[in-house]
């Protein structure tokens, strides 16, 4: 074996906080370690069966994919030994020395140094190969990319530290060897049956065999010989009937093609013949992955044609506001040297894409029927993700829709429990719209002099705190024909909710303050408009939208964000019953009528979340008021 140019190279920063992390929170899960390495050497056989595909001597002449592992509990090792792709030296300083992960930083800045938490989220993170390091004090791998000269071979090496060596070393095998030597005192793992009970716990769903040594009685030579058997059924869980599978194997196949080792909420296995060809396995995980909103994140489907591995991360077989599902896709119609740029143009995915989105939108409708407490946890995790489905997805938005949950004026605390379907069926005789309020919080949106009317009449508003809401009922405009209405927004149609006498009443008081608004409009420079309300009860007054106006909550995000807004038209909308106003129509002294005008309108804006302009002049006020009362 020549030995050459060994070198010892430092771990990238973030490698060395996520293995500290590793062995400091895992160690109650010690055991996981096997299901990675042999995850990755499955990945590793799936990804040389793909290339051969193109280029059948990478097979160099053994097509027969096997994950090999044996243990020596003198050593205290174990091997994991896989004939699959390989790795050259570039491989494996980018693999095993750096996190090629995008949000990585993120993830590693969300740490709390909470172990139970921390080990949680790296959870969600996924541990992959330096999960050996909680078992093992050092790390060999020798590796050989399939195609390539023996003596490209390479061996990394390391105890998990700062660094690892690297030197170049013949190997006739291609594929992967990793040897852990184990801590002293994680031995038991270099045990026959240990290691059997755990492949078939956590790799019995593995497409290859996975083999480990048994004793089969005497061998010529008079001395036991270990005939290696395979310990797996060896068969994709996908092809496999439903009835032949327990809950346990999808949750273990989930775990397998996810990262993630969180059992999932929910999964949907379907084989489907006939026009389309295919069978899918779609997994709804019970945890948003912290990297939820990170645009560059991979997402979509592991793709396979006719079982043979095709690619991770397909991304067209599912809309961006579905980006959560993890799964399988197997199809027997696409061709095996299909490509992402394929993919693009293909009629038939699409065809596949709207099958896999009803099905999805139909295990999700069935859940929220039929088991409530799951549903909701699920909408908790990833509800703000599909509320972005009525812009991307016109097609199915009525279907999307009758999904969302909201907190509203009626329900209990801020949770969003209330569907659509709900709300409709609950409306007041006569009421024609879905009625709505956004705002910055639940506690701003709840209180809003905006939504007083309603409460006295009953009525029930959508109380919209999520950043994409005002956007999402853009998008979504009605619902079985109703449709939303902001109540903040133009003047209020109260022809649906009001009676006669209300309307006469209303008539009455606009007439009979013509005056007063009149003043007011004169004082408040600001202002373009003030109008008697026909919305508030409790409150002075409140400021209003246009009907076609941007909404103030957007509005406030948009220019928290840096965006320049044009000026918009600046109503005010006053409440001629409520004794401050009583009182300013009674005002004769023009300069106090004007200083309580501009308090009456500064408390307006305030109470719909936005900012003063002049702060400084209306603490101000307020104190010469303070003072003038206490006198
Ligand atoms: N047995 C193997 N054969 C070939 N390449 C491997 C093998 N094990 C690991 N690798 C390479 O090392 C990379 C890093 O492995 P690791 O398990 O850390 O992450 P991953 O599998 O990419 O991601 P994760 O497991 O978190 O989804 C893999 O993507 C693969 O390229």
């Amino acid at each position: 074996m020549t030995v050459a140019s060994k070198e010892t190279l430092g771990f990238k920063t973030e490698v060395k906080q996520l293995l500290h992390l590793m062995i400091h929170s895992l160690y109650s899960n010690k055991e996981i370690f096997l299901r990675e390495l042999i995850s990755n050497a499955s990945d590793a056989c799936d990804k040389l069966r793909f290339e051969a595909l193109q280029n059948d001597a990478l097979f160099e002449g053994q097509s027969e994919l096997a994950v090999h592992i044996d243990f020596d509990a003198d050593a205290r090792t174990i091997t994991i030994e896989d004939n699959g792709i390989g790795m050259n030296r570039d491989d494996v300083i980018n693999h095993l020395g750096t996190i090629a992960k995008s949000g990585t930083a993120e993830f590693l800045s969300k740490l709390s140094g909470d172990q139970k938490k921390d080990s949680q989220l790296i959870g969600q993170f996924g541990v992959g190969f330096y999960s050996a390091f909680i078992v093992a004090d050092k790390v060999t791998v020798e590796t050989r990319r399939a195609g390539e000269a023996a003596d490209t071979g390479v061996r990394w090496e390391s105890a998990g530290e700062g660094e690892f060596s690297i030197e170049s070393i013949d190997k006739a095998d291609r594929g992967t060897r990793i040897t852990l030597h184990l801590k002293a005192e994680e031995s038991e793992f270099a045990d026959s049956w240990r290691l059997r009970s755990l492949i078939k716990k956590y790799s019995d769903h593995i497409a290859i065999p996975v083999f480990l040594p048994q004793e089969a009685g005497e061998g010529e030579d008079g001395e036991t010989k270990q005939m290696p058997e395979a310990v797996n059924q060896a068969k994709a869980l996908w092809t496999r009937s439903k009835s032949e599978l327990k809950d346990e194997d999808y949750q273990e196949f989930y775990k397998h093609i996810s990262h993630d080792w969180t059992d999932p909420l929910l999964w949907m296995h379907n084989r489907v013949e006939g026009k389309l060809d295919y069978t899918s396995l779609l997994y709804i995980p019970a945890k948003a992955p912290f990297d939820l909103w990170n645009r560059d994140k991979s997402r979509g489907l592991k793709l396979y044609v006719q079982r043979v591995f095709i690619m991770d991360d397909a991304e067209q077989f599912l809309p961006l506001y579905l980006r959560f599902v993890k799964g399988v896709l197997d199809s027997n119609d696409l061709s095996l040297n299909v490509s992402r740029e394929i993919l693009q143009q293909d009629k038939q995915v699409e065809t596949l894409r709207s099958a896999l989105v009803k099905r999805v939108l139909d295990s999700l409708e069935k859940l929220a029927r039929d088991d409530s407490d799951k549903y909701q946890s699920f909408w908790e995790e990833f509800g703000e993700v599909m509320k972005e489905g009525p812009a991307e997805d016109f097609a199915n938005k009525e279907k999307i829709a009758a999904l969302f949950r909201f907190a509203t004026s009626k329900s209990e605390g801020e949770k969003q429990i209330v569907s659509l379907d709900d709300y409709v069926a609950r409306m007041r005789e006569g009421q024609k719209k879905i009625y709505y309020i956004t705002a910055d919080s639940h506690a701003a949106a709840s209180g809003s002099p905006h939504i007083e009317y309603f409460n006295k009449k009953g009525v029930e508003v959508l109380l919209l705190t999520d950043r994409v809401d005002e956007w999402m009922v853009g998008h979504l405009s009605e619902f079985k024909g109703k449709h939303f209405q902001d109540i903040t927004k133009g003047e209020l149609d109260l022809d649906d909710l009001a009676d006669e006498a209300e309307k006469a009443q209303q008539k009455e008081l606009e007439e009979t303050h013509k005056q007063l608004v009149e003043r007011m409009q004169n004082v408040l420079v600001e202002v373009n408009t003030v109008r008697v309300s026909s919305r508030l009860t409790d409150s002075p007054a409140c400021m209003v939208v246009g009907q076609f106006d941007m909404g103030g909550h957007m509005r406030r995000l948009l220019e928290a964000a840096g965006q320049k807004m044009p000026e918009a038209e600046v109503t005010m909308e006053i409440n001629p019953t409520h004794p401050l106003i009583a009182r300013l129509d009674q005002e004769q002294d023009e300069d106090r009528f004007s200083e309580l005008a501009e308090l009456i309108y500064a408390q307006a804006l305030l109470a719909e979340g936005s900012q003063l302009k002049k702060p400084a002049e209306y603490v101000a006020r307020l104190n010469k008021l303070l003072l003038d009362l206490m006198k």
